[in-house]
């Protein structure tokens, strides 16, 4: 439940928002802000008991003056060909009861973790369907069926993918889309008065968010420290501000934005660790496919990563790719003249210097030739004028 919020009492009267996943961690803590700012709040997700019971925690903070409100409308966002469907029940039923959707928070969603190689189509699918192709349901929905004549305010809840998100591929893939879509969507819905952004938690804890990942949830969660410049983990209530800002006429110039809310995390740490075990030095852009060697590993299909002090002396990457243009008759492959024939030639490195270069060159050399020649042929006379 939302610590006070920072913002002002009554900031959301009379206004209504979707809150999906709004039963837990995130969800709810953005749900029991905005009810304490006196916005009234459907909280949506597939289990309606831990649905209903987080509306019952949350209507007991609710103060008997508040406009607020808090409703559950069960729905899953994923349901194969039957979401539509879903998603129009859940914001026809909103539209039913409180006559208005000021806001629309897509929230719902979520993901396991597995490298791509062990990702089954079925777990792929779940995944893109859920943070992907819901949070699109939701957002056309809520758009045709009343903010593109009234305006309104679409928060989309997406992740810390900015550099790819090894372990979780499938949820870095959709929310990278779910970005894209917030830029798009800030744009052709800006005539209805319709601004769209979204928020890109770091690691944010919550008992619910940890039990997704089983037995790993604690360690997943606790691996993170290190990696975060502040030192800890993000809680719920942290993203719910950012959340209710974006909502708020604070933002009424922000349209298209994706906020980043994670202390700097993806500005530093990757959480993916680098296996020791690495064939990396195996890449090659030309179809070599030949370890390079170093001390002790040669023939060997499979080496171990580099130990900078054994190497030997064609270990560095520079001297392994040097050593490959030099099988293919290049001299001294970075000088410039052979750079530029490995190239390909005339067309592609000569510039207009070159050119200049080459026949001011060749000019001087033929000047310097003609001149001794002529001094050869034609000795000046001693002392004559
Ligand atoms: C590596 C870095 C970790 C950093 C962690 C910190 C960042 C935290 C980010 C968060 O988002 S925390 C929030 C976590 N909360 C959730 O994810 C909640 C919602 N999640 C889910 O509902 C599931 O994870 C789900 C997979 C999206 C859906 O689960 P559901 O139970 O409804 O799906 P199923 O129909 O049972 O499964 C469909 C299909 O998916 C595959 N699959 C599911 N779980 C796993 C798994 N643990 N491992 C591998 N594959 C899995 C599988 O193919 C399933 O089909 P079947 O094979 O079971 O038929
Ligand atoms: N915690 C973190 O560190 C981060 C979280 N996020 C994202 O923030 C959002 C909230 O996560 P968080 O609160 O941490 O974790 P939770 O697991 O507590 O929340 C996920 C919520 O999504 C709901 N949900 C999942 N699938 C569906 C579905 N098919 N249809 C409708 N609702 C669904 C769940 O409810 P139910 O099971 O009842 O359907 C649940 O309330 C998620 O999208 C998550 O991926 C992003 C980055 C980091």
């Amino acid at each position: 439940m939302a610590a006070s919020s920072v913002f002002r009492q009554g900031l959301f009267n009379h206004k209504v928002a979707i809150v999906t996943g709004g039963g837990t961690g995130i969800g709810k803590a953005i749900s029991a802000e905005l009810l304490e700012l006196g916005c009234s709040v459907v909280i949506s997700s597939r289990k309606a008991e831990r649905l209903e019971a987080a509306a019952q925690e949350m209507r007991q903070k609710i103060p008997p003056s508040s406009p607020a409100s808090v409703t559950t409308v069960p729905c899953n966002i994923r349901s194969e060909d039957e979401a539509r469907e879903h998603v129009k029940d859940l914001v026809s039923s909103v539209l039913k009861r409180y006559g208005r959707i000021d806001y629309l928070v897509n929230n719902g969603g979520g993901q396991f973790s597995s490298p791509v190689e062990k990702i089954a189509s079925k777990g792929w699918k779940a995944v893109i369907d859920t943070n992907l192709t819901g949070t699109f349901y939701c957002c056309k929905e809520v758009y045709t069926a009343w903010m593109k004549q009234h305006g309104g305010v679409i928060v989309n809840i997406i992740a810390d993918m900015w550099k790819g998100f090894p372990g979780m591929a499938h949820t870095g893939a959709a929310r990278s889309a779910v970005d894209n879509l917030t830029k798009t969507m800030a744009v052709e819905w800006a005539p209805s008065g319709v601004r769209v952004n979204a928020v890109a938690p770091g690691t944010i804890f919550s008992k619910t968010a940890m039990e997704n990942y089983k037995e790993f949830g604690p360690q997943l969660f606790k691996m993170s420290i290190p990696l975060i410049p502040a030192k800890r983990l993000g809680v719920p209530e942290e993203i719910s501000s950012a959340v209710c800002f974006l909502l708020s006429p604070g933002a009424s110039y922000i349209s298209g934005a994706t906020l980043r809310v994670d202390a700097g995390q993806s500005l530093y740490h990757a959480l993916w660790e680098i296996p020791a075990d690495c064939r990396s030095l195996l890449f090659s852009s030309r179809g070599h496919n030949k370890p390079f060697s170093m001390g002790g590993d040669h023939g060997h299909g499979k080496m171990s990563m580099p130990d900078w002090r054994q190497w030997k002396v064609e270990g560095t990457p520079l001297e392994f790719t040097q050593q490959r243009l030099t099988k293919r008759g290049l001299k001294d492959p970075w000088a410039r003249n052979e750079a530029w024939r490995y190239s390909g030639g005339f067309s592609r490195a000569v510039t207009l210097s070159d050119v200049l270069f080459r026949g001011f060159k060749w000019g001087f050399a033929a000047f310097t030739v003609a001149l001794a020649i002529e001094y050869t042929m034609f000795p000046p006379k001693k002392g004559g004028h």
